[in-house]
């Protein structure tokens, strides 16, 4: 068991924050282009009915982006098995940038790699139960709420509806898929559904929550009842590890080590194995993506606690 406190993600937080300035918030999201830089957050929640400790501003709330993709996977595979799912959807690794189109059109037969890219994130969303895009994104906030014990969770209108207004290249991924016998049914329904599930928000506390419970199997960190199935967890995990940072992954196993999932908000949940759920929060972002001070921080707190699962 890995002890980490206050203290801890007080001093490592002080000392990554510089690296914001060597960051770009996300503007092909018009109303993430507004959030502000220096803003920054960390929580880490512990497995074993232990207080979440936290540093930053701990309550401020960002949407999840591209977090969601674990959600819906996980919801995906609880909904219809693994073999419905990955005839949709591969399990490799692309090192293609997350809204790359390229090799929808190289790999036969045609499918997307997996499913931490846009691409297979779109495939898998198309897969979620409901009778239109009010019961899926119903479906998708469910969980976030069983996971977080928040049943107040819900997305932020006005990201939806900027990313539903611009997202051309999903719109494209989307329609390739279509044609392609990937995706049924109606692209602008999807398009509904995945930009509102990116959308949802949460703050550093609730999304750390949300890693301790994959941190536990699947099982509840506090009470340890189950909330998903641990072969469910295992391979969101998995995913995480592979996938999880983008066209990163790879360099982030090695530096940090741990599964990962980042959106393009500027936040982060890092899995820490049998001891919590790590989250933090900075929108300055990196060329692939990910959160500077976020990158950063996780590579100093994995170094000086030996959380490398390597
Ligand atoms: N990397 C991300 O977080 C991407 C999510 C974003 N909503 C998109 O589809 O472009």
């Amino acid at each position: 068991m890995i002890e980490i406190d206050e203290k801890d993600l007080h001093y490592w937080l002080e000392h990554v924050k510089i690296y914001a300035n060597n960051g770009k918030v996300a503007d092909y999201i018009p109303a993430l282009a507004n959030q502000q830089p220096e803003i920054n957050a960390t929580a880490f929640y512990p497995i074993g009915d232990k207080e979440v400790a936290c540093a930053g501003q701990a309550d401020y709330s960002f949407t999840i982006q591209s977090v969601s993709k674990v959600l819906t996977l996980a919801l995906a595979l609880i909904q219809h098995g693994e073999q419905a799912v990955f005839s949709r959807v591969g399990k490799e690794p692309s090192s293609d940038p997350f809204y790359s189109i390229q090799k929808l059109e190289v790999e036969k037969p045609s499918k997307p790699l997996n499913p931490m890219i846009n691409a297979g994130a779109l495939a898998v969303t198309n897969m979620i139960r409901g009778r239109g895009s009010e019961e899926m994104v119903e479906e998708i906030l469910n969980l976030v709420r069983l996971l977080t014990d928040d049943p107040s969770i819900e997305y932020d209108e006005e990201v939806a509806r900027s990313e539903f207004e611009t997202a051309f290249l999903n719109r494209a991924l989307s329609y390739f898929m279509k044609q392609n016998g990937i995706i049924t049914g109606s692209v602008e329904e999807l398009l509904d559904v995945y930009t509102k599930q990116c959308a949802i928000t949460v703050n550093v506390k609730q999304l750390a929550r949300i890693a301790a419970v994959f941190a536990n199997d699947g099982k509840d960190p506090d009470t340890n009842q189950p909330l998903l199935p641990s072969h469910v967890a295992r391979v969101c995990k998995t995913f995480m590890v592979t996938c999880g940072m983008y066209d990163a992954s790879g360099t982030f196993a090695i530096n940090v080590g741990i599964p990962a999932k980042s959106g393009v908000s500027g936040c982060i949940m890092g899995v820490i194995k049998e001891s919590g759920g790590l989250a933090v929060f900075g929108p300055a972002l990196d060329e692939q993506g990910n959160s500077v001070v976020g990158m950063h921080l996780l590579k100093d707190l994995a170094d000086d606690k030996r959380w490398s699962i390597f």
